[in-house]
């Protein structure tokens, strides 16, 4: 089970014609007076957002902004903050009104959808778990979670049943019947995911939802995502501001600044070929040998190399790599369906943690 899902994951990082389950065209947000005129104004919009603020009184949270969210990614929406995250997450499910430009789910038009089309999408379709959990202070965890199948008319019996199972699928079991006062800060955060699965939602929308958390308790729920993910392949569109939470996390990463999206990509792309000085500065502390796979290292082999030494998967980190090519004194074999697709050796990895390309050593 866990293979599928992992090869779920592995085609959404990979193939582009997986079809898409958000796609997003020429999206813009502004704020402030007559803020319909800046998407169509060219000079407006090439403005900084200091001189458009100044020129207009007006904020463009989300500039002509573009992307595909793919069945069964998890796509990371990251950027320092002010940068415009909330504002396009919001955006997809109508929580923020647009400006302009399109939204789709699943062929559908987001931006024509009525009043109850719209509640429909936020429900069933498109669940947020907020940062601030927003659970229902009276109530047990239990019914915190069964809330969401209480809206949709699930009978007393079934709600119960289905929120039993997911409370016991986020690991909270035996914690049914506690208030959430009565809870820790992740075991709220829980709750809150747990109420957002409920109603098995195609896609999960989470907004810093483990920013408040304790380093400790913030990685048991990175985990907690990753299982999750690994056991479903659910669609998941993730906020933070944390570049090694979304290194984590995503499949892809969209990294924005000022409103716009600078680099989309997945880690191993954001980190080993930054678009701009921005990008790189960023990424510059980044453990490269824990993002990079062993295809940027990757060589034909010579002579013999291709029946001795350690054998690697293809999707291997280069850190996994080190470990063996350490290990065994020779160069690793990176084995694809059985067959030997090239061999990294030292120099080569070595040349991805320095971040020097790898061309440059073969010169
Ligand atoms: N209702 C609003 N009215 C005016 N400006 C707004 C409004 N909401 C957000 N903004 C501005 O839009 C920009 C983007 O804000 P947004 O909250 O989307 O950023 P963010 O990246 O999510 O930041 P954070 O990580 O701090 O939550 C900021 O400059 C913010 O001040």
């Amino acid at each position: 089970m866990t293979k599928k899902a992992v090869d779920v994951t592995e085609k959404a990082a990979d193939d582009g014609a997986t079809p898409p389950v958000f796609s997003v065209t020429d999206l813009w947000k502004v704020f402030g007076p007559k803020a319909g005129r800046v998407p169509g104004d060219a000079e407006l919009g090439a403005l900084s957002p200091a001189e458009l603020r100044e020129r207009t009184g007006c904020t463009a949270a989300v500039r002509d902004v573009s992307f595909d969210v793919r069945k069964g990614e998890v796509f990371v929406v990251m950027g320092l903050s002010g940068s415009g995250k909330s504002t396009l997450v919001r955006c997809l499910t109508r929580l923020i009104e647009p400006t302009s430009g399109s939204i789709v789910i699943d062929g559908e038009d987001v931006l024509s959808m009525d009043t109850a089309r719209l509640r429909e999408l936020r429900r069933h379709r498109a669940s947020m778990v907020f940062q601030h959990f927003g659970l229902l202070p009276h109530r047990s965890v239990l019914d915190n979670v069964a809330y969401g199948l209480e809206i949709q008319g699930l009978g007393k019996a079934a709600r119960r049943s289905r929120a039993a199972e997911i409370v016991a699928k986020v690991g909270l079991e035996g914690l049914e019947h506690r208030r959430p006062g009565q809870l820790s800060g992740g075991q709220q955060q829980r709750v809150g995911l747990a109420r957002a699965l409920a109603v098995d939602p195609e896609v999960l929308l989470f907004d810093e939802p483990f920013s408040a958390l304790d380093p400790l308790i913030r990685r048991d729920m990175q985990e907690e995502v990753i299982r999750l993910h690994r056991e479903e392949g659910r669609t998941m569109i993730f906020i933070t501001h944390d570049l090694n939470e979304a290194l984590k996390l995503g499949d892809r990463i969209a990294l924005m600044r000022d409103g716009r999206i600078v680099q989309l990509g997945t880690p191993e792309e954001i980190v080993g070929a930054p678009a701009d000085d921005y990008v790189r500065d960023f990424v510059r502390d980044v453990p490269r040998e824990q993002v990079m796979t062993v295809r940027t290292a990757l060589r034909p082999a010579v002579g013999d190399e291709a029946e001795s030494g350690p054998s690697i998967a293809p999707g291997a980190t280069v850190f996994e790599a080190i470990e063996a090519v350490a290990r065994t004194g020779s160069p690793a074999r990176v084995m694809e369906a059985g067959r030997c697709v090239g061999v990294v050796d030292h120099a080569a990895l070595l040349a991805v943690v320095a971040g020097v390309r790898v061309g440059e050593v073969a010169a």
